[in-house]
Formats: C-alpha cells, structure tokens, sequence
C-alpha cells in the first residue's frame, strides 16, 4: 500500500505542520493515591490547572502555525462507523485488556458500548469503567462486581493518553502502531490502531508494526535525519522491538540504518527522549549524565537479514550515519545534580517547531539558558500539573506532518 499524502514526517526538526495532542480529561480525574504508581503517574495531579496548561501549549503551538488535532475529537469522528465500534469493543472486552470483567460483566459492558453515543463511547474507553458504575446494570449474576471493591476499576483509565507521542510514530508516509511495554498503556495503542484504520482522514496510510508486535514505545524513537532512526532499548521498547522496527523498515524502504540505544532501565530514562533530543539537524540537547557513556548499535539491511555492528559512542555512530562530520551536543544545564533535576523535570524532552526552534517546560532555567547561548529559540510553556506524569512538550506531543528537510534545504537554495 502507498504512503499517505498529506502526513508524515521524515524528521525531528522539519517544520512542524500538524500535531495530534490529547487534552487532559476525565481520565486524568481517576488517579487516586492507590493507583498512580501502577498508572505511571508520580502524584495526583490538579486537573484544571494541567488542562490550563495543555491549552496554553496548544494555543503556542497555533500562533505558530501549527494545524492541532485532538485524539479524542479523531476517536470520536471514527466511532460513528459501526465495523470500528465493533472493532473496538471487540480488541477491549474481549481480549487480554477485558480479563478482569467475567462474562456477565463484559455482556453488559458490550451492550453499555453498543447503545453509547459516540462522544460516551469515547468517555468509557478512555475514562474506564468503574465497578460501583455498572453494579446495578449488571445485577445478581456475577461475582466479579460484588468481590471487587466499588472503585476497583473494570476498565482502567488512560491517563497517560496525554502523551500522544508513544502511541504512533510517523516514519516518513507511514505510521507505526506502537506496541507498549507498560500494562497500562495498552489500551492507548488500540485506539490509534483503530483511527489509523478507519478516520477518513488516514484512509489509505500504511502502517507499520502493530500493537501486538514486539515492546516498542514512541518515545524511545528518534528520526536523526531521513532514513536515519535512533531507537532507545531499555525499560520500554525490547531488542526485539528495535529489530522488528529495523526489520519493517527496512522492508518498506524508509530507512538504511536504524541505530539501537541501550538505556538504563529506570523510570528517569524510560525512554531515548528523556534524555536527548534534537534541536536542530545537528545538534541535540542531551543530558551529561549519561552523554559520555551512551552507545548505538548500528543495524543495516543485509539482503533480507539485518546486520548488527559493534557498539560505538553514540554521537559517534549518529554522525557516521547522518553522514555529517559532527553531531553537536548541548548540555542539560549547569552542573551534574541541576542537569539530573532538569532532566527528571523533562529538561531534554523537548519539541522542535523547526529547524533550532524549541517548545520546552519553561521550569529548566539552566537548560533552556544553555539552548538559548547555542542559539536555539526556546518557546517556555509551562508544566509543573502536565510534567506530573513524567513527560514533557515531546512526550505530549505527536507530528502527524512536518515539512520534509529536503524541501526545506532545497527552498533556501533557491532562495
Ligand atoms: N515519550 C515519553 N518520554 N513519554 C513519557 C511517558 C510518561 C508516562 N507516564 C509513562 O510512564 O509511560
């Protein structure tokens, strides 16, 4: 199948043309000081103010020229065509993600999705459903909702719907349905699975991988330059997840080299993006810490295998694959404890609007600092509600189009 015609994105730093963004909602209003650990969150955050916030991000990014798509409005538009209603209850109540219903339980919950209008089907699929909900509707007939307590969740919420960028990647005219590691994060890839197949808008994109393929998670992928793709390996995406994403792509032919990233597997360094990303086409903000330490894997095609080399510093290997002399590094800002502060606050995770153009939290004073000497636009938006759940302007955000390189490069040559 062809690539789509008006998405994609063969970059980080291309200007940015179109974003899917998810704005806090109900979901965020589920997390209880019992269930954040296990739903990736640090604490409960104040939901006004993070919608505050998120709305602030968006509106910087219109002024800007940026087309928003919200999730929710896509999820819902989708949801008024009867095969991916059917499509999505099916993959939620009837496999792994509804284990916990029984079968009276997931009966009633395929009738409350059935007879939901499409804005209420979007609500339960992303808010969850909660025992104490559909006890009555149920009745007598199971066990499950008279053992389980009333704010057990049948469904869980997605809170971390927020962060757009691990549930699809754009690489090139395609888009990879990602597979995420995290139990909790499941369900989030099912829905981008679901608008990619059936919104109007993606009729006719192709994509890749799959949310059943091997752990991969948007956030560890990074497009150094066309045809050039950093994957993070570590506590998300699998050295399996890696090579199957190599192996697609190269496969469809959108990239030569895909270089793997071993990351500590922490929750500080839960993703590549957490500790570098690219400001520039070649230059990166990147976090000291681990800058001197960090190493690729380069794997190639090989006829119909992949070729895996040697482990080389990670700048190192990026370059030769960028084919440019030097990637150039800015620093997390100041000294080792102010960079480690920085980069937990998301310092790193920053969201390029063009080329040395880049949206990030404005709390990173010395990091953004650095980036401002190195002669990057710093666009601060605040975070300290959105930044609750461990992510930043990149984390929230999705490219669905930016203007390729080559276009640009060849604009300014006939300029
Ligand atoms: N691309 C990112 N770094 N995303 C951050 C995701 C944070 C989310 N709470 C998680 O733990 O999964």
């Amino acid at each position: 199948m062809a690539g789509h015609p008006s998405a994609g994105a063969d970059s980080e730093v291309g200007r940015l043309r179109t974003v899917l963004l998810h704005r806090p909602g109900p979901e965020l209003a589920r997390l209880t000081p019992h269930n954040h650990d296990r739903l990736l969150f640090d604490g409960i955050p104040w939901v006004a103010q993070a919608q505050d916030e998120h709305d602030a991000f968006a509106a910087t990014l219109g002024s800007r020229g940026v087309e928003i798509v919200y999730l929710t409005d896509l999820l819902t538009e989708t949801l008024a065509d009867d095969e991916a209603r059917a499509a999505i209850a099916h993959t939620t109540l009837d496999g792994y993600a509804g284990r916990r219903l029984g079968d009276a339980v997931r009966a009633h919950l395929h009738r409350l999705f059935a007879d939901a209008a499409p804005e209420e089907l979007t609500r339960l699929l992303t808010a969850g459903v909660r025992n104490d909900e559909v006890r009555a509707g149920v009745g007598p007939s199971t066990l499950v909702t008279s053992l389980l307590a009333d704010d057990e969740f049948l469904l869980d919420p997605l809170p971390n719907l927020i962060f757009t960028r691990d549930s699809s990647v754009w690489l090139s005219d395609r888009v990879a349905i990602t597979s995420p590691a995290m139990r909790a994060r499941h369900r989030e890839s099912h829905l981008t699975d679901l608008i990619y197949r059936h919104h109007p808008r993606f009729a006719g994109a192709a994509l890749l991988h799959g949310h059943e393929s091997e752990p991969l998670e948007g956030g560890d992928v990074l497009l150094l330059s066309p045809g050039v793709v950093a994957v993070g390996v570590g506590e998300r995406t699998t050295p399996a997840g890696a090579e199957r994403l190599a192996r697609e792509l190269f496969a469809a032919g959108l990239a030569s080299t895909l270089l793997a990233v071993p990351l500590a597997m922490e929750r500080a360094t839960m993703h590549l993006d957490t500790v570098c990303t690219m400001v520039d086409v070649d230059q990166v903000v990147m976090y000291p810490n681990v800058a001197d330490t960090l190493t690729a894997y380069a794997i190639t095609a090989h006829g119909d295998e992949v070729r895996v080399a040697r482990p080389e510093p990670f700048l190192v290997a990026a370059a030769k694959a960028m084919q440019i002399d030097t990637l150039h590094r800015i620093d997390t800002g100041l000294d080792r404890v102010t960079a480690e502060r920085e980069q937990w606050d998301d310092g790193n995770n920053t969201l390029a609007l063009a080329p040395r153009v880049a949206v990030a939290y404005e709390r990173n004073d010395r990091t953004n600092a650095r980036l401002e000497e190195a002669g990057i636009e710093v666009v601060r938006i605040a975070g300290s509600e959105l930044g609750s759940g461990r992510g930043g302007p990149r984390c929230l955000s999705c490219p669905v189009a930016r203007e390729p390189l080559a276009v640009r490069d060849a604009a300014m040559l006939d300029a």
